[in-house]
């Protein structure tokens, strides 16, 4: 029996997959796997159990990855689960600071009551004007599965697109419509986009990115979204471009104290992927992920640890080992096996930085102490046999 925790709520339709060998736990130290959306992990303690967090969703800066890693525990994303929920908001987000359609909305509640509201709209509604997006210059920073989303969708628009990527997937260049500019800098899209839209993940790199520096490069009235996260922008910057009018609207999806109220910003509470269908594919895919490595150590979409796939276990036993990547580790969990005589019938080993996976196959059944013995061995965090 393996045991869940959800930090966050998770839709019923992603847990429906747990089947009976698994319960749903109040008490995060017995978990085998942790399921979350945006709940901060950074200061929780983290039990021995624990074998799996799954983010169901895509950024993953509230979970500390390198101490997950280093406990033996693998983090999963959902790449791409979101991503059109995320998108449909990014143009929403467009629309809404191109033409102002919440000034108007509020004007016609305030005035709801009014016998001759129709006629007053007509005199009242040059206050609400704006302008097309079909023309304008978008700049995309980060080309992934939100970005590359935004692009092709805003060429349909009728929009001019610049992306920004240096370190664009091959999977997602295949995506990307070839009416998009290849900005080879950002300082290039800064100066050239009317939009400006963020979709890169918040790392000690990009944090920031958008500061004043960057602002002053960018066209007068320029208009910034950003799904991404806080963090990105430069908050005090922000709100001094904003009154300035240096930048004429900022479209965030992350309120803080310093940026909410502020004339030209408009911000939603963090609802980029909460759809009934984003929500759904995120629960599913995160859900999957960890049945797959709980129950046949397969590792796919994780954060912190490569990404390794033996297919469904077979008959024999499985043995897993999660370990630094330094020489001498296979030679040693081979050595220990023929010493057991023990026949590999399959073995898969992946790296990723510091951190490395090792999956063996063997047709028999192993000795108890096997676990130990590994676990003996310098540099390896974390050993599970699977019957
Ligand atoms: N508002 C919301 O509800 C949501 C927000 N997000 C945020 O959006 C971010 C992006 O999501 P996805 O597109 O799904 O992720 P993704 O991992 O598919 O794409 C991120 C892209 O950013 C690129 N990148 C990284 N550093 C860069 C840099 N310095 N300059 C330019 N490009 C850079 C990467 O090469 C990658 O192609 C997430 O990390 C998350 O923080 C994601 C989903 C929902
Ligand atoms: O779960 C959510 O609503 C947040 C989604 C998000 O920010 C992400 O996937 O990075």
């Amino acid at each position: 029996m393996y045991e869940y925790h959800c930090l966050n709520p998770i839709a019923e339709i992603g847990l429906e997959q747990f089947g009976e060998k698994y319960a749903a736990t109040e008490n995060i130290d017995e978990a085998d796997a942790v399921l979350v959306r945006s709940a901060s992990m950074h200061d929780m303690e983290l039990g021995d159990s624990l074998k799996a967090i799954a983010r169901a969703g895509a950024g993953v800066n509230n979970i500390p990855l390198d101490k997950c890693a280093e406990k033996g525990i693998v983090v999963f994303n959902t790449p791409g689960a979101n991503a059109n929920g995320v998108k449909e908001l990014v143009l929403a987000g467009m629309l809404l600071s191109a033409r102002d359609i919440i000034g108007g909305i509020n004007w016609v509640e305030e005035h709801e009551e009014d016998g001759d509201l129709a006629k007053i709209t007509e005199k009242k509604k040059k206050a609400f004007a704006g302008t097309e997006l079909e023309g304008k210059k978008l700049g995309v920073i980060g080309l992934g599965a939100i970005g590359v989303l935004v692009a092709n969708t805003a060429t349909h628009l009728g929009m001019d697109v610049y992306g920004y990527d240096p370190y664009i997937s091959v999977d997602t260049a295949w995506k990307l419509s070839r009416n998009i500019h290849h900005a080879k800098t950002v300082d290039e899209l800064y100066k050239e986009c009317d939009y400006i839209t963020i979709h890169v993940p918040a790392t000690p790199d990009t944090k920031g990115m958008i500061d004043k520096g960057a602002i002053s490069l960018m066209k007068k009235n320029v208009v910034i979204l950003n799904f991404a996260r806080d963090v990105l922008v430069n908050s005090e910057d922000m709100v001094d471009a904003l009154v300035s009018g240096s930048v004429k609207c900022y479209v965030t999806d992350f309120p803080t104290p310093e940026i909410a109220g502020v004339k030209g910003a408009i911000v939603i509470p963090h609802l980029g992927a909460s759809t009934e269908e984003s929500e759904d594919n995120c629960a599913r895919m995160a859900v999957a992920e960890v049945i797959d490595y709980l129950e046949n150590g397969n590792i796919v979409h994780s954060v912190n640890y490569p990404d390794c796939d033996m297919g469904p276990k077979g008959e024999g036993t499985r043995i897993t080992v999660l370990h630094h990547n330094i020489p001498n580790m296979l030679g040693q969990f081979t050595t220990l096996l023929a010493e057991e005589n023990l026949n590999i019938a399959l073995m898969s080993n992946k790296s990723r930085n510091e951190y490395a996976y090792t999956m063996m196959d063997v047709d028999a059944n192993v000795p108890a102490d096997l676990i130990e013995k590994f676990g003996s061995i310098e540099g390896v965090l974390k050993v599970r046999i699977i019957q």
